[in-house]
C-alpha cells in the first residue's frame, strides 16, 4: 500500500510537460530570491527547535511559552548566522508561527519609518533593530476598529511639562488586539485624538512604553493584558493580541510620530503640506504585503489538496482492480484547478502590487502625492480579494481532501485558523471595498467631466466602447484570446461601476444613495479588483518566460483563472450584457478542456512551490505522497494514545458499565 503511494506520485512527476526547476524560479520572482528561500527554508525544516507537529495538541500557556521559546531561537540563529533583513524575514515566515516578531517588525518599525521624523528614526530604530526594545502596533479598540476617526484615546499636549498626555477615557477605548501586546511588548506606537490648546487635530501615532527594560513590569498608569483565547486548536493561539489602557501615562513630547504633523513646545500644531491620510501609511505598507502573504497560503493548500488528490482513490475498478485517482474526476479538478490557478494568479499581482508600493513610496518622497489614491484602492481592494479567496480556499481544500482533510495532521484546519483572520485585520474585507467603491464611483464622475483615467483605471478611459461592446467570442477557442477575455472583464466591471454611479444620483445626497447601494458597489469594487489580476496575469504571460514548457503552464493557469470567474459571475457577465449565454457556455467548454490540459502537470505545478515537508506541515502533502502510514504514526502519537485504557476509565466508564450491567440483568 505504502510503495503504491509513492509511486502514484513517481508517476505524476514523469509526467509533467515543463521544466519545474524553471517554474521554481518563476514562482519565486529571481534565482536570488529562490536561492535565499529555499536556503531559509531548510534550515528551519532541520533544525528541532522549530518542530511544530505537536502544536494543536498544546494548551494556551504551553503553546504560548513554546512560541517564545522559538521566537527568541530566530533571534539567536539570525545574529549567529548574521543573516541580513531579507533572510532573517524569510527565517521568520518559514518558522510558520505567529508572534510577537511579526508585529515588531512588520508593523512597529514600519510604522516609524513612515511616520517618524530623521531625528526619531535615528532614535528608535537602532533599538528596534537590536531588539533592545520589543514594539507592536496599537490602533483597534475595544469600540471602535474600522472606523479609525472614532478611536477614542486621547494624547493632550500638556505646554507646562512639554508632555503627552495619553489616557483611555472608558472600557470602549481600551486598545484591544494589537499583536504581542498582551504578554510580549515593551514599547508600542499607539494611534489616539491629539489634543492641543482645548481642541482636536485628528489621529496621530505616539510611542509609548509599557513595560520596565529592567523586570518587565507595566510601567505605572498602564493595565495590560492578553484578551483571551482564539479560535482552532493551535492557530493564532500563539500570538498574545493584548489590551491596554492607559491612565493619563505621560510621554516626551518627542514620542509623538512627527513627520506630517508637528507639535511645537508651544502646544501649537502645524500640519504639514500632504494629505492627511498620509497617517494612514502603515496600513497601506501592510496591506500590501498580505496580498503576497495569500498566494504562500492558498499555494498551501493547494499543494495538499493536489498530492493528496493524486494518491486518494475512490471508486472506479473493476474486479477490485485499482480505483481511480480522485484527481481524475472532473468535478475535483473543476474545484481544484481554479484554486491552482489563483495562487498563481495572486502572486503575480502581489508582485506587481510591490512594485506599485515602491513607485507610490518614491513619488510620496518627491512630494508627489497623485497617486496615493490609486495605491489605496488597489491595497484595500487586493487585500480584500485575496484574502477572501484564500479563507473560503482553505477550507474548500480541507474538503477536497474528503475525510482526513479534517484531521489535523492534514495541517488544513489550522490553517484555516490562523489564516482566516486576515479578512478581518488590516481592514475588513467589505470595509475595504467600499473604499475602493468609491474610488471608483470618483473616477466615473471624473470621466464625465473630461478628465482621463490613468493606472489600473485607464481601461474607463475607453468609455463608449466598453458601454456598448458586445463579445465575440464564437468559438471555445475565441476564450483563449487575452484580448476577448479582457474585454468581458472590463465591461463588466465598467458598466457595474457606471450602473452605481448613476443610481447614486437618484438619491437626495451622495451619502444616502452610497450607503443604500453599498451591496451594489462592493460588487462593482470585486470586478474592478478582478480585472486587475486577470490584465496583470495577461501582462505576466505574455513576457518571455525561459524554461521547456513553463510559459504554455502558465497561460493555461491564466485562462483557467479567468473563465473560471466569468463562470463564476456568469450572472453579472449576462446581466451587463457582456456576454450572451452561448458565449458562457463556449468558456465554460473551454474551461473543461484546460482542466484535462492541466491535469498531467497538477503535481509539477505545485512542486514548483518548493515547499518542504516541514513548512507543508501535512500527514496528506507529504512530498513522497506516503499518506497513509504517515497518517497512521501521526494518530498513535495522539495524546489519547498516550495510555491503551484512557484517563478517567475508572471514574466515567466502569460506573456506567456497570450500571448498564446492572440495567440489563433486570
Ligand atoms: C510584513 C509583515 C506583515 C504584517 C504583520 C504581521 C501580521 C499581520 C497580522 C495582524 C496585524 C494586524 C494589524 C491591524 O489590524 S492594525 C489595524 C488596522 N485597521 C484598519 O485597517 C482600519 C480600517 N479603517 C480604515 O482604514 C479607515 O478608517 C477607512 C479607510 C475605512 C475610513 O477612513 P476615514 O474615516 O478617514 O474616512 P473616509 O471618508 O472613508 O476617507 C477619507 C479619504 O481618505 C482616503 N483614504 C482612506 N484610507 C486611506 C489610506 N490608507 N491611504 C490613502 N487614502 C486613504 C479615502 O479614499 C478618502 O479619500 P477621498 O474619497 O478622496 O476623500
Ligand atoms: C487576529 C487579529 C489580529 C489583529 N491585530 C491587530 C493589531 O496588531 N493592531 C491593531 O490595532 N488591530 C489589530 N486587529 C484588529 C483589526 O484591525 C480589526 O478587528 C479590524 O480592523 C476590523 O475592525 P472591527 O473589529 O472594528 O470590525 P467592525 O467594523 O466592528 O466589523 C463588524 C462588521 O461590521 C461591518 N461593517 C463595519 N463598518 C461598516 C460599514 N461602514 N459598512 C458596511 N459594513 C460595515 C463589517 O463588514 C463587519 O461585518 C487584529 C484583529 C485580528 C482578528
Amino acid at each position: 500500500m505504502v510503495v503504491a503511494s509513492v509511486d502514484n506520485l513517481a508517476d505524476e512527476r514523469s509526467k509533467a510537460q515543463f521544466d519545474v526547476g524553471a517554474m521554481k524560479i518563476v514562482w519565486a520572482g529571481s534565482k536570488h530570491v529562490f536561492d535565499v528561500t529555499d536556503r531559509m527554508a531548510r534550515i528551519v525544516a532541520s533544525d528541532p527547535e522549530f518542530r511544530k507537529d505537536n502544536r494543536t495538541t498544546l494548551g494556551r500557556k504551553e503553546l504560548f511559552k513554546n512560541t517564545l521559546r522559538k521566537m527568541a531561537h530566530v533571534v539567536k540563529r539570525a545574529n549567529e548566522l548574521r543573516l541580513t533583513e531579507e533572510e532573517a524575514s524569510k527565517l521568520r515566515f518559514f518558522v510558520d508561527e505567529p508572534g510577537y516578531l511579526d508585529l515588531h517588525w512588520g508593523m512597529f518599525v514600519p510604522a516609524i519609518k513612515g511616520q517618524g521624523t530623521e531625528e526619531q528614526q535615528e532614535k528608535w530604530l537602532p533599538l528596534a533593530s537590536r531588539m533592545e526594545i520589543i514594539g507592536c502596533y496599537a490602533q483597534t479598540e475595544l469600540g471602535h476598529g474600522s472606523n479609525v476617526q472614532g478611536l477614542e484615546t486621547t494624547a493632550t499636549f500638556d505646554p507646562k511639562t512639554d508632555e503627552f498626555i495619553i489616557h483611555s477615557p472608558s472600557l470602549t477605548s481600551y486598545k484591544w488586539w494589537p499583536g504581542g501586546l498582551g504578554k510580549v511588548s515593551t514599547h508600542v506606537v499607539v494611534y489616539a485624538r491629539l489634543v492641543s490648546g482645548g481642541q482636536e487635530h485628528g489621529i496621530y501615532g505616539f510611542i509609548v512604553q509599557l513595560r520596565s527594560l529592567d523586570d518587565h513590569t507595566p510601567l505605572p498608569g498602564i493595565i495590560i493584558g492578553d484578551i483571551g483565547t482564539k479560535f482552532g486548536s493551535g492557530a493564532y493561539n500563539t500570538m498574545d493580541n493584548g489590551f491596554v489602557c492607559f491612565n493619563r501615562v505621560r510621554i516626551p513630547r518627542n514620542h509623538m510620530l512627527m513627520r506630517f504633523c508637528q507639535v511645537t513646545r508651544e502646544g501649537n500644531v502645524c500640519l504639514s503640506d500632504v494629505p492627511k491620510q498620509m497617517v494612514y501609511g502603515t496600513m497601506v505598507y501592510v496591506r500590501q504585503t498580505i496580498v503576497s502573504d495569500a498566494s504562500w497560503a492558498l499555494s498551501r493548500a493547494v499543494c495538499i489538496a493536489v498530492r493528496y488528490s493524486a494518491i486518494r482513490r475512490q471508486f472506479g475498478s473493476q474486479d477490485r482492480g485499482i480505483e481511480t485517482q480522485v484527481l481524475d474526476y472532473k468535478t475535483q479538478q473543476s474545484r481544484l484547478f481554479p484554486l491552482l490557478a489563483s495562487a498563481y494568479a495572486f502572486r503575480f499581482v502581489g508582485e506587481w502590487l510591490k512594485w506599485l508600493y515602491a513607485d507610490v513610496t518614491e513619488r510620496l518622497q518627491a512630494n508627489d502625492f497623485s497617486t496615493l489614491p490609486e495605491a489605496h484602492a488597489c491595497t484595500a481592494g487586493l487585500k480584500s480579494l485575496t484574502t477572501s479567496v484564500t479563507a473560503d480556499a482553505i477550507e474548500e481544500c480541507r474538503k477536497l481532501c474528503g475525510g482526513h482533510g479534517y484531521l489535523c495532521s492534514s495541517g488544513l484546519p489550522e490553517l484555516f485558523a490562523v489564516y482566516v483572520p486576515a479578512c478581518t485585520y488590516e481592514g475588513d474585507n467589505v470595509v475595504l471595498l467600499l473604499q475602493v467603491a468609491r474610488f471608483l464611483v470618483k473616477t466615473v464622475s471624473r470621466l464625465a467631466a473630461g478628465k482621463k483615467p490613468v493606472g489600473t483605471t485607464t481601461y474607463m478611459g475607453n468609455a463608449e466602447h466598453l458601454m456598448q461592446c458586445k463579445s465575440s467570442a464564437s468559438s471555445p477557442e475565441d476564450w483563449l484570446k487575452p484580448s476577448v477575455v479582457l474585454e468581458a472583464f472590463e465591461a463588466r466591471a465598467f458598466r457595474l461601476a457606471v450602473a452605481c454611479a448613476r443610481d447614486i444620483s437618484k438619491f437626495s445626497t451622495p451619502e444616502a444613495g452610497f450607503a443604500e447601494l453599498s451591496i451594489d458597489l462592493v460588487e462593482a469594487a470585486i470586478a474592478h479588483c478582478e480585472v486587475i489580476v486577470v490584465s496583470r496575469f495577461i501582462e505576466k504571460v505574455q513576457q518571455d518566460i525561459p524554461g521547456d514548457g513553463v510559459k504554455e503552464q502558465l497561460q493555461i493557469l491564466c485562462f483557467i483563472y479567468a473563465l473560471h470567474l466569468i463562470h463564476k459571475h456568469s450572472g453579472e457577465f449576462l446581466s451587463t450584457g457582456c456576454i450572451t449565454p452561448e458565449q458562457a457556455t463556449l468558456a465554460n467548454e473551454q474551461l473543461r478542456t484546460l482542466y484535462g490540459q492541466v491535469r498531467p502537470n497538477a503535481v509539477s505545478l505545485v512542486d514548483a512551490f518548493n515547499y518542504t515537508d516541514h513548512y507543508l506541515g501535512s500527514a496528506l502533502g507529504r512530498y513522497d505522497g506516503n499518506v497513509y502510514a504517515t497518517l497512521y504514526a501521526q494518530a498513535l502519537r495522539d495524546p489519547l494514545n498516550d495510555t491503551v485504557v484512557p484517563d478517567g476509565y475508572e471514574e466515567f466508564i466502569r460506573p456506567v458499565l456497570k450500571q448498564t450491567m446492572r440495567l440489563s440483568r433486570l
